[in-house]
């Protein structure tokens, strides 16, 4: 036998040996996880999951295994909750031991723990801590969060009248806008619609999101040590991260040159101080890394949720155009034309207000939750999930449940209407999860949806150069995240004589008028 014969053979004994023992140890009763699908040696059960959307199958499993089930994502088990009731039982009834966060392994390569989104333990809560209550002053300071918002829509409203009718891709100045609100609070400033610099970080943010949607993202979730040696678009995001972290490096740096102790201007300076006021507790989290990254996360996830939201909004409104017609209905009766839109407006307008919600719920943005882990070992509906199990709770199973939504499958704003047409809340509404790590910015961001989407169609109309039924809803790319496809609109202004000045192609667009809810809207 000559030498390299030896060695392939030996290398095969070897590979058999670890497939070997890795199947002994997943059949090791270590625990009592749910149950779930016969995992295949070293793949899982990825075969049994889609890279065109994670749901359906989800949902499939749900069916037969009950609404908590576990699957091996290549050798890791992973508990899914897939159930309105299951996802309140484990993050509002046993809150603490649901609170861990868990691991998204592309994420933890680049924060290592750090940052309030993947912080656990005591870290987590100091910052959280201190993220919730510097937010909420920044909002209640000189000028309030909404009165930030407010500014941002009209500079929107402006740099969208600058297309003067003609299509226009709304992804950059909608992630532009929603990101500067957040500038605003963190930085202390708003970027230009022209700085170059600020639009190449909205594109790469963009392109950030779009890669944890996709395939490769779920490849790497189950393969990280062989996927990381693989080139593919999943090594754009360390490429990404770079950027972000030098852009907000030079601005901590700006900052602590001209930082006045007693008068802080923005989330960095509050940082900074908090940093000097705790320099003596040993325990204390407030490092220059968890600044550095807290900032990045709430930058990222500051952003792109809630732009992509708003994109979602205003395709499914030329999709249905009698939709739209009834929230400007509602918007000229309740706010008029002469008044910005304000948040005590929207008790008024439980229509838009419905449309909102159904707009959230349809979009699904974070289809699958952000994975947590039990932070002990935990009882849980008749099984025991030992310190440590990684969870996913899938929101897009209560927002797309039949049980509590007629026609999930439909953008249908009946969804959140009762019979007099009041808006009516719903208990799987969940777009933003819950219990203790409930996504931090969601009163920002539902101040934002109802303030933009409200300022915009006040003051302009918009069409798809396509015929309504020719839009096609699904997402662009499906995995942890759900992007929505890319579309054109034209924004017609709704004031003074513009309308009758500029082409019309949008006028191939049926319009009957009339205010029923649409038949049946399909993602796909
Ligand atoms: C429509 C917009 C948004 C949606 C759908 C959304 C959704 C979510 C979800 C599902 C989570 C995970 C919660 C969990 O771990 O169970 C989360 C966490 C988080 N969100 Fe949002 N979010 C939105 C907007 C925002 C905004 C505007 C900010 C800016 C401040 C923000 C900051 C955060 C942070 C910091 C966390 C981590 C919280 C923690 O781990 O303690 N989000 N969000």
């Amino acid at each position: 036998m000559e030498l390299r014969d030896a060695a392939t053979l030996f290398l095969t004994a070897c590979i058999l040996c670890l497939v070997f023992l890795w199947e002994r140890k997943q059949r090791r009763p270590r625990s009592k996880l749910p149950p779930g699908p016969i995992p295949l040696p070293l793949l899982g059960n990825l075969l049994q999951l889609r890279a065109s959307g994670m749901l359906k199958p989800l949902m499939k499993m749900r069916a037969r295994y009950g609404p908590v089930f576990t699957l091996h994502l290549g050798p890791r088990q992973v508990v899914f909750i897939c159930s309105c009731e299951a996802l309140k039982e484990a993050l509002v009834d046993q809150a603490k031991e649901f609170s861990g966060r868990g691991v998204v392994t592309s994420l933890n390569k680049l924060f290592d723990g750090y940052g309030v989104v993947m912080a656990n333990g005591d870290r987590w809560e100091q910052l959280r801590r201190f993220c919730t209550s510097t937010l909420r002053n920044f909002g209640t300071g000189k000028r309030s969060i909404e009165e930030r918002i407010q500014d941002e829509a009209q500079y929107l409203v402006e740099e969208i009248r600058k297309t003067k009718g003609s299509p226009f891709d709304p992804t950059l100045v909608i992630s532009h806008a929603i990101s500067n609100v957040i500038c605003s609070v963190v930085f202390g400033n708003r970027f230009d619609y022209t700085d170059q610099k600020f639009l190449h970080l909205m594109g790469i943010i963009n392109d950030t999101f779009l890669e944890l949607s996709s395939v490769w993202t779920m490849l790497y979730e189950t393969f990280p040590s062989i996927v990381r040696y693989i080139p593919g678009p999943h090594h754009r995001i360390f490429g990404h991260y770079k950027a972000l972290h030098d852009f907000i490096t030079e601005r901590l740096r700006m900052n602590q040159q001209t930082l006045d102790p007693s008068c802080p201007r923005d989330f960095i300076d509050s940082f900074l101080i908090k940093m000097e006021e705790e320099k003596q507790n040993p325990q204390n989290e407030f490092s220059t890394r968890n600044l550095v990254e807290t900032t990045i996360q709430l930058f990222f996830a500051g952003t792109e949720t809630t732009s992509s939201t708003l994109r979602y909004g205003f395709l499914l409104l030329v999709k249905y155009p009698e939709i739209q017609e009834k929230v400007q209905e509602e918007v000229d009766r309740v706010i008029g034309q002469n008044h910005s839109p304000a948040m005590n407006d929207r008790g008024r307008m439980p229509y838009t207000n419905a449309v909102i919600h159904e707009i959230q719920r349809f979009a699904n943005i974070v289809p699958l939750g952000v994975p947590h882990k039990v932070t002990c070992d935990t009882h849980f509906q008749g099984y025991l999930l030992p310190k440590g199990t990684d969870v996913f709770p899938v929101l897009g199973a209560a927002l797309w449940d039949p049980k509590y939504f007629k026609d999930p499958e439909s953008f249908h704003p009946g969804h959140f209407l009762d019979e007099e047409g009041h808006f009516k809340k719903n208990d799987a509404f969940l777009p933003f999860s819950s219990g203790k790590r409930v996504c931090l910015g969601k009163s920002l961001a539902l101040m934002e949806l109802f303030l933009i989407l409200t300022t915009i169609l006040q003051r302009f109309t918009l069409k798809s150069p396509k015929l309504p039924q020719e839009i096609d809803l699904t997402p662009k790319a499906s995995g942890f995240l759900n992007a929505p496809p890319d579309y054109k609109l034209h924004a017609i202004p709704r004031e003074g004589g513009l309308e009758s000045t500029i082409g019309e192609p949008w006028q191939t667009v049926e319009q009957d008028g009339g205010n029923d809810e649409p038949k049946a809207a399909r993602h796909g």
